[in-house]
């Protein structure tokens, strides 16, 4: 093939191979030469690579945002280009697009932009590039500091990085608490891009003796107006002073801070403040449907179910205000079963099952993640279809970012907002000033499911659920009192019973907070009316001003009665701290003044079962089947496109309004009408009363006062205290009991004689059988005296005292003497023997006090002369 025809026949044909051979060697010859000649010409690869930094940064100045769609265009390393194909991000977003270039340039960077928008490779891309720049390697320390308010948002973070950034050479770690500090610091000292929470970072900056941060190249603040807000201002500042001034800062929120002062705390220079979404319409995602519904507290739980059973294949996430709700609340579903998997997410759970919590509701297709703010903030779970906000946030900013776990890079979310009726009005006004578009929508009476009985039935079941309970009430109302914001948080319109109902509770707990509170307004109203009094001119109170005193005061302390009066169930007391037992007794007594003042107008607790008829109107309970799908549930929120019944649960409230249920026009019952009623058909309220083996009655509780004066029942129908005659009563009750230990005492005494006497003649009756027994006696005592350890002697001291104080002894005590006895004809043996033996003895018995029997001295000197005569 490939030769002319002409020569085959020939025979002159070239042998192919030797041909080839040829050619092959004249080939590598050329290859070798060329090898060579690049092998003179190549550079070393650092130099290749400083020239292609050189160029990219030459290329930094002639960045042109509006050219930019792709991460290509910008002059990144091919490194990082590489890093970010193989996670599959080719175009740039908003944020990336504008910042990217900026924080290149090497400028300070403060960037705002919309939830789930792409912040985090905003900051990451420069963060790769400022150290590939520098050819950072690991012998040059920490470099880069990126610091995250939560800890799983740190943890994201640093595997996004890691991600993007795995074809360079950086170390890179994370330091976010719940692990071994000195095996962190072991590592921390190789760490060229360090992701970590401020806490932490502080306890090494303290703790860890090598650690510095004296080459840091850039700082990034990611969440930044958290972090620097008030709860981390100290940590942030202590951060701060450990960094050089000159280095490189970008910032980076949804929702950005401007506070000059946090900003020059920072020491940035000549920022570049970059706000993607600043003339957008709605400052959260277009693609996020966001609503909210108004209820009662007491209805919230129920809310809750209804929403899971309606939603069981959807992935949402709800937050909480506090831990000790998301603690209480998960159980309490895990143990209603709603048909769809639920895990919680706080800041007291344990660091690795918080990671653990984390990595299975991101792999979930179909869950609900209980959380409290911990997750609000830049956590990335894919495909959230739901943010439910079971509390009211604490403000628009927490709202916006709650509600942007869902709706992330052009997904679609729904958002739900359940507000109470005293946090509408100002909540819903925040909301639209800072561009949240939210609407009001009704809940289907008809599909929501009451769970209060299943919650009072567990409780009644679990002590520990009980427990947990109360501490989740006490902590959603702690956390109402403490919110700033008081137009939209007021702790006195809580209806507080309802709320313990709603949460299984029969009984309100006690609340620490809340009656310090009360303490306090009631200075505060004191003074103030002190002090209209006192104005020169200022006329004496009248009738109706003291009326209005009294509404004011009843409406203003109504809640905390309510707490005060649960108080004295000892069963379901729980107190926040526990710590100080004789202040909350001081408390107790100046509260109970209190109420003294306040006479009649106490409000008492509605009854259980009342406060239940109140909150079951507008629920209707609707016994389903535990297994059931979306289907039909899913109509659960459906009336907020139309309100089909007509009927909203304002509309129910209003009309119970209308028509009071008969709890609520029921005439408050004050302490003393309770009291007075009780005496009245003669009543004896919490008496305890035992029967002894003889079947007699012992009352316990109260105890029966053993004087009875004659005067005390016409002192118990005047009411309160008179102190005077309660002391009278009780040092006439001292007298009595004074009186009644002497005769005890002395029955005792004439009890012992009666038997040492029957003893003693006993004894007269043996002796005079023979000699033979006597003897026999003290040969025992003789062999048994190797072996007799003075120790177990009765202690004489402890004889007389324990005599004295309980009777029950006196069997012992006789047992006592007689040993004693039999002791002393022991030591009448001793005189007996030899003398080192006698000394012996002797040194054994001089440590022994002089032996008390118990009887008289007569009675004592008959015995021994007895004793004496039988020895002879
Ligand atoms: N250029 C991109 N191309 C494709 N996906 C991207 C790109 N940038 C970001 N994403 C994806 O968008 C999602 C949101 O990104 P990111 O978490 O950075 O948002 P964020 O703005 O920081 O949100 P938040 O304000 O809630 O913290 C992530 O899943 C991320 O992988």
């Amino acid at each position: 093939m490939g030769k002319p025809a002409e020569h085959r026949g020939s025979g002159e044909r070239p042998d192919p191979v030797r041909s080839f051979n040829r050619w092959k060697k004249k080939h590598s010859h050329r290859q070798n030469q060329k090898k060579q000649l690049r092998k003179k010409l190549k550079k070393p690869e650092w130099q290749v690579e400083r020239e292609g930094i050189s160029r990219l940064i030459q290329n930094y100045e002639k960045i042109n945002v509006n050219e930019i769609t792709r991460f290509s265009d910008f002059p990144l390393s091919k490194k990082t280009l590489k890093g970010l194909q193989e996670a599959q991000y080719r175009l740039v977003t908003e944020i990336q697009k504008q910042t990217i270039g900026l924080a290149l340039q090497g400028k300070d960077v403060l960037g705002a932009a919309k939830t789930g928008s792409g912040k985090t490779l905003a900051f990451l891309v420069p963060v790769l590039e400022a150290l590939y720049r520098l050819q950072w390697t690991s012998t040059d320390g920490l470099g880069v500091l990126i610091i995250s308010p939560t800890r799983e948002l740190a943890y994201q973070t640093f595997e996004v990085l890691r991600k993007v950034g795995k074809n360079h050479d950086f170390s890179a770690g994370l330091i976010i608490g719940g692990k071994d500090l000195k095996h962190e610091a072991e590592r921390i000292n190789n760490i060229n891009i360090l992701v970590c929470t401020p806490g932490r970072l502080l306890q090494h900056m303290d703790e860890t003796i090598c650690f510095h941060a004296t080459n840091l190249q850039m700082l990034v603040l990611d969440e930044a107006d958290r972090i620097l807000d008030m709860g981390f201002a100290d940590t942030m500042n202590a951060i701060i002073e450990n960094l050089p001034k000159k280095r490189q800062t970008l910032l980076f929120s949804a929702t950005q801070t401007k506070s000059v002062k946090d900003l020059a705390r920072l020491s940035l220079k000549n920022p570049e403040y970059v706000w993607v979404h600043e003339k957008a319409k709605y400052s959260t995602p277009a693609t996020l449907e966001q609503n909210y519904i108004v209820c009662e507290l007491q209805q919230k739980i129920s809310v809750l179910y209804s929403f899971l059973r309606s939603h069981l294949k959807k992935k949402s996430i709800v937050f909480f205000s506090s831990c000790k709700e998301v603690q209480y609340l998960f159980r309490v579903f895990c143990r209603l079963r709603p048909g769809i998997s639920i895990l919680a997410l706080h800041g007291r759970q344990q660091q690795m099952r918080r990671m653990e919590v984390y990595n299975e509701f991101v792999r979930k297709k179909a869950a609900v993640l209980f959380a409290t703010d911990i997750a609000a903030r830049g956590l990335d779970f894919p495909a959230v279809n739901w943010v439910l906000q079971y509390d009211c946030p604490e403000d628009a900013n927490t709202y916006i970012h709650r509600a942007g776990r869902t709706a992330r890079y052009k997904e679609d979310g729904e958002a739900l907002l359940i507000l109470l009726p005293s946090e509408e009005k100002g909540m819903v006004q925040q909301l639209l000033q800072k561009k949240v578009p939210v609407k009001e929508i009704k809940i289907n009476p008809e599909k929501l499911m009451d769970v209060q009985k299943r919650l009072e039935s567990f409780l009644a079941q679990d002590r520990d659920l009980k427990e947990r309970a109360q501490r989740c009430f006490v902590s959603y109302i702690r956390s109402v009192y403490l919110m700033k914001d008081k137009e939209v948080f007021d702790v006195s319109k809580l209806p507080i019973p309802e709320y313990a109902l709603s949460l299984g509770l029969a009984v309100a707990p006690r609340v620490r907070f809340l009656q310090k509170m009360q303490k306090q307004s009631t200075k505060e109203l004191v003074t103030h009316q002190a002090d209209k009094v006192g104005e020169p001119g200022a006329a004496c109170l009248t009738n109706d001003e003291v009326e209005e005193f009294r509404a004011y005061f009843n409406e203003k302390m109504s809640i905390l009665q309510n707490g005060r009066e649960r108080r004295n169930s000892s069963e379901d007391r729980l107190s926040n701290d526990t710590s100080d037992e004789e202040q909350e007794e001081e408390e107790e007594e100046e509260e109970e003044k209190l109420g003294k003042a306040k006479g009649s107008q106490i409000q008492s607790v509605p009854g259980a079962t009342e406060a239940q008829k109140i909150k079951e109107v507008p629920v209707e309970f609707l016994d389903r089947d535990e297994e059931e799908e979306d289907g039909p549930d899913a109509d659960f929120l459906k009336v907020k496109r139309h309100n089909v019944f007509g009927l909203d649960l304002k509309e129910k409230n209003a009309l119970e309004k209308k028509e009071p249920s008969k709890s609520k026009v029921k005439k408050k019952v004050t302490k003393v009408a309770e009291a007075k009623k009780v005496m009245k058909r003669n009543f004896k309220v919490n008496k305890k009363i035992t029967f002894t083996d003889d079947g007699e009655l012992v009352q316990q509780w109260p105890q029966m006062q053993k004087t009875l004066m004659k005067d005390t029942e016409e002192d118990d129908d005047t009411g309160g205290i008179n102190l005077d005659k309660a002391k009278e009563r009780l040092q006439e009750e001292d007298k009595f009991d004074k009186e009644e230990y002497r005769k005890k005492i002395k029955a005792k005494h004439r009890e012992k004689r009666l038997k040492e006497r029957e003893a003693r003649r006993e004894a007269n009756k043996r002796q005079a059988k023979a000699k033979d027994e006597e003897e026999a006696f003290l040969d025992w005592s003789d062999d048994d005296d190797d072996g007799f350890d003075p120790s177990t002697l009765p202690d004489p001291d402890k004889y007389r005292s324990s005599e004295e104080s309980d009777s029950d002894d006196t069997e012992d005590k006789i047992s006592d003497t007689k040993k004693k006895q039999g002791m002393k004809k022991r030591s009448s043996k001793v005189e007996d023997e030899g003398p080192t033996s006698r000394n012996r003895k002797k040194a054994k018995w001089e440590t022994l006090e002089p032996l008390d029997t118990g009887l008289s001295l007569a009675e004592d000197e008959e015995l021994v002369l007895h004793l004496l005569k039988s020895q002879n």
